[in-house]
């Protein structure tokens, strides 16, 4: 049994300006131990893609679907309850910027220690020893003080760190991660992108990996879905996709990037607009 699956998903804003379509018809499926790369550039609907299976888009958000369950369940209907539990527990989210993700007025042992106190029935020792674990599993040095540390007093690989510890502190079976390595250095993006692999294959999880850059897709996806205003230009295996990509804006993506360049330019996806502007949005 898939442990994702979204089949026809749009999602349309209600605007000053009038309905805007931020998804069109979106499909994809993951099972336990999938990596799945949703890539895109800025405004292709990645981010609202997954707040949508989230249910964390605002009330101005209508969001249709054929079919979105979770392990078989439909999560298009649950009550607020029913979300809370799936959320956080079954399924958690880590988003681009880590510092502001978490809260600035509460060290990040006790914003761990929420998240455990929600979703799980462990005792206060019990979660104490279970935040140790965690940071140690995702590599923060001499946990039991850096528990005790604001946000502000770590570094942003930190934070990404300890947002890694609360996305998998209950065992997800989904992890959606959305941009995790954006805002950080690039000596820190390799070390952060190798601990979601490890962490996935240790726990089994599903893995999505929202992402903007093909670099970060070659080195950890098996499928990718190729999004581009809202709607999705081609899902394929990742060496399929760079080896024969079909669609006209997959391969204008691809020979974006830099090391294809054969010129003293850059080339850029908008370079090739025409070809997918007029192509890419029939296929
Ligand atoms: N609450 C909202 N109200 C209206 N439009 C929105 C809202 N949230 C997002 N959008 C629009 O939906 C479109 C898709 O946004 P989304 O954040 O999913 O893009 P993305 O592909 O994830 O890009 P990025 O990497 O820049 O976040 C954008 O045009 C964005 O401006």
């Amino acid at each position: 049994m898939n442990v994702l699956e979204i089949e026809n998903l749009t999602v349309t804003f209600d605007t000053a300006d009038g309905p805007f379509k931020a998804v069109d018809g979106v499909n994809f499926k993951v099972d336990q131990n999938d990596i799945l790369a949703i890539v895109g550039e800025s405004g292709s609907g990645k981010s609202v893609s997954m707040l949508a299976v989230m249910g964390l888009l605002p009330k101005t958000a209508t969001i249709t679907a054929d079919k979105m369950t979770f392990e078989g369940k439909d999560i298009q209907n649950l009550s607020e309850r029913e979300r809370r539990e799936l959320i956080g527990k079954d399924i958690s989210m880590i988003f681009q910027e880590p510092i502001a993700s978490l809260n600035p007025c509460f060290t990040v042992g006790f914003q761990i220690d929420e998240m455990l106190k929600a979703h799980t029935n462990l005792s206060g020792r019990e979660r104490q020893a279970r935040s140790v674990e965690l940071f140690e599993l995702v590599g923060i040095p001499d946990p039991a003080k850096k528990l005790k540390s604001y946000p502000h007093q770590l570094s942003g690989g930190q934070c990404q760190r300890v947002m890694i510890a609360m996305a998998i502190s209950c065992s997800p079976k989904l992890l959606i991660a959305d941009e995790p390595t954006t805002a950080l250095d690039v000596t820190i993006q390799k070390q952060i992108l190798d601990l979601l692999l490890d962490i996935q294959r240790q726990n089994n999880m599903a893995l999505i990996m929202i992402t903007h850059d093909m670099g970060v897709v070659a080195e950890t996806a098996q499928r990718v879905v190729v999004q581009y205003k809202g709607r999705q230009m081609e899902e394929a295996g990742v060496l399929e996709l760079f080896e024969n990509p079909q669609n006209p804006y997959t391969k204008a993506l691809l020979s974006a990037l830099p090391e294809r360049a054969d010129g003293d330019r850059l080339p850029t996806v908008s370079d090739f607009a025409d070809t997918f502007e007029q192509e890419g949005a029939s296929s």
